[in-house]
């Protein structure tokens, strides 16, 4: 047998195993590092987060992976190059994460990178009718696998997809597993570029858990801030607090087709951006307002999509006296204005808080997801889940990439 794979079969055998999850998302703001201690498999998984950063990007590699980000057209020989080298310079913050935190990369069992989106193409999304869906991470792992000496899984959509989902959101795998409860109905809402949810209803099956994305989060007023007031977010919605929103505006964006569709489904920065904001100015004659009350109604707008889409899902479920506890994560949490006008537009039956309540930080979730998706497709038995949407699948996702 070769020594990799005598090797992950001993981190398979162990009773817990050290894992990386990397996570950068759609906000490029950098790289989420987790270091997770797991336990246990399935809806028995434990989960010990020992260690969380962000390795914010600097500019110039934002600049690069803005360059292929989100668009529809790119310079190939550019895509192929960035692909390798943002490997390595993932691999190369993993290095100096660990030099940092004062642990030896032969201590990790493997490393769960989920790669940089640059494009994602569910079948509504594009107009190709030959193709089905669509999505593409880049960062290759067998550069993060050779820079770190770490066996590295990457690539965990691509099954999803072969399988007849969208390739997201596969939260609700981690959700289910880690975070599903006998007692409470519990909602995660992740507020990132892009927001989205899951559905636990208590004592739940698989096949009965809920996962889509919503819509827009952060991802237009993070857009609109860079263009015109030239930093990277709102902090804390300061701007938007300054601002009045425009209901001729927000009714304009809440018309947008993807808002409209059924759940699960997913969407991305392709869809929601400044293109968009410009043609609901156009059409709502909102071209005159001022940057403060376009972001006043941005922020109202990420906040009414939570809104509905949580009382959409939920409503059919929720008896009398019924609560839910909605967890909230992504950096989207921090925003105070948008988190005051979410729980201002939920009834009494909803009880909004961190995701930190169950014992993981908002910004650490989704790398811890990918580390417990790792987890699951080192020790996990597909059978331990039953399936039946396509959504809900009983796959093992991710490639493996040995160090040499
Ligand atoms: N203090 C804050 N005030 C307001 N917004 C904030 C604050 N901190 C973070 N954010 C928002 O959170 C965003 C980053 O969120 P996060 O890292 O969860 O996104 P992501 O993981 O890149 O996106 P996705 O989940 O869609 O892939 C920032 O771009 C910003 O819009
Ligand atoms: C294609 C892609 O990278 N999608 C991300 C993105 O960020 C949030 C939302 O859009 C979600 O669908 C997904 O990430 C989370 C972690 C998921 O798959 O559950």
């Amino acid at each position: 047998m070769h020594n990799h794979i005598k090797r992950l079969v001993e981190s398979a055998e162990k009773e817990s195993r050290l894992i990386i999850g990397l996570m950068s998302g759609t906000s490029l703001d950098g790289l989420d590092i987790a270091l997770c201690d797991i336990r246990g498999c399935g809806t028995a998984t434990q989960v010990k987060l020992l260690q969380f950063t962000t390795c914010e990007y600097p500019e110039h590699v934002k600049e690069k992976v803005r360059q292929v980000f989100a668009q529809s057209l790119v310079d190939l020989e550019y895509l192929t190059l960035l692909n390798g080298w943002l490997g390595t310079y993932h691999g190369q913050l993993i290095v100096d994460t660990l030099a940092h935190w004062g642990i030896a990369n032969h201590d990790i069992d493997v490393i769960a990178s989920h790669g940089q989106t640059i494009y994602h193409s569910p079948a509504h999304q594009h107009q190709y009718s030959e193709f089905g869906n669509g999505t593409l991470q880049i960062a290759d792992a067998d550069h993060i696998a050779v820079a770190t000496r770490i066996t590295t899984l990457s690539d965990f959509r691509q099954k999803h997809i072969a399988a007849g989902g969208e390739g997201a959101p596969l939260a609700h795998y981690g959700d289910y597993y880690y975070f599903s409860s006998k007692r409470e109905h519990r909602l995660l809402l992740n507020i990132g570029g892009i927001a989205n949810l899951t559905w636990l209803p208590k004592n739940c099956a698989f096949s009965e858990v809920l996962c889509s994305d919503i819509g827009a989060g952060n991802t237009i007023m993070d857009a609109y801030m860079q263009r015109h007031f030239q930093v990277m977010y709102d902090q804390n919605g300061e701007i938007a607090k300054s601002g009045k929103v425009n209901q001729a505006l927000l009714d304009s964006l809440m018309a947008a087709t993807f808002i409209k569709r059924d759940m699960p489904k997913t969407t991305g920065p392709e869809v929601f951006n400044l293109a968009l904001l410009s043609q609901a100015q156009t059409d709502s004659n909102t071209d005159h307002l001022s940057h403060n009350d376009v972001m006043a109604t941005l922020n109202m707008f990420s906040a009414q999509v939570i809104a509905e889409h949580i009382t959409l899902l939920s409503s059919y479920v929720i008896q009398v006296n019924e609560s839910v506890n909605v967890y909230v994560s992504g950096g989207g949490y921090h925003n105070t204005l948008l988190m005051a006008q979410v729980r201002a537009k939920l009834s009494s039956d909803y009880n909004v808080m961190s995701s930190q309540a169950l014992g993981i930080s908002p910004d650490a979730k989704e790398a811890v997801l990918f580390a417990i998706l790792a987890n699951e497709t080192l020790v996990g038995e597909s059978t331990s889940v039953k399936g039946e949407s396509n959504q809900n699948q009983p796959i093992t996702m991710g490639k493996i990439s040995f160090p040499d």
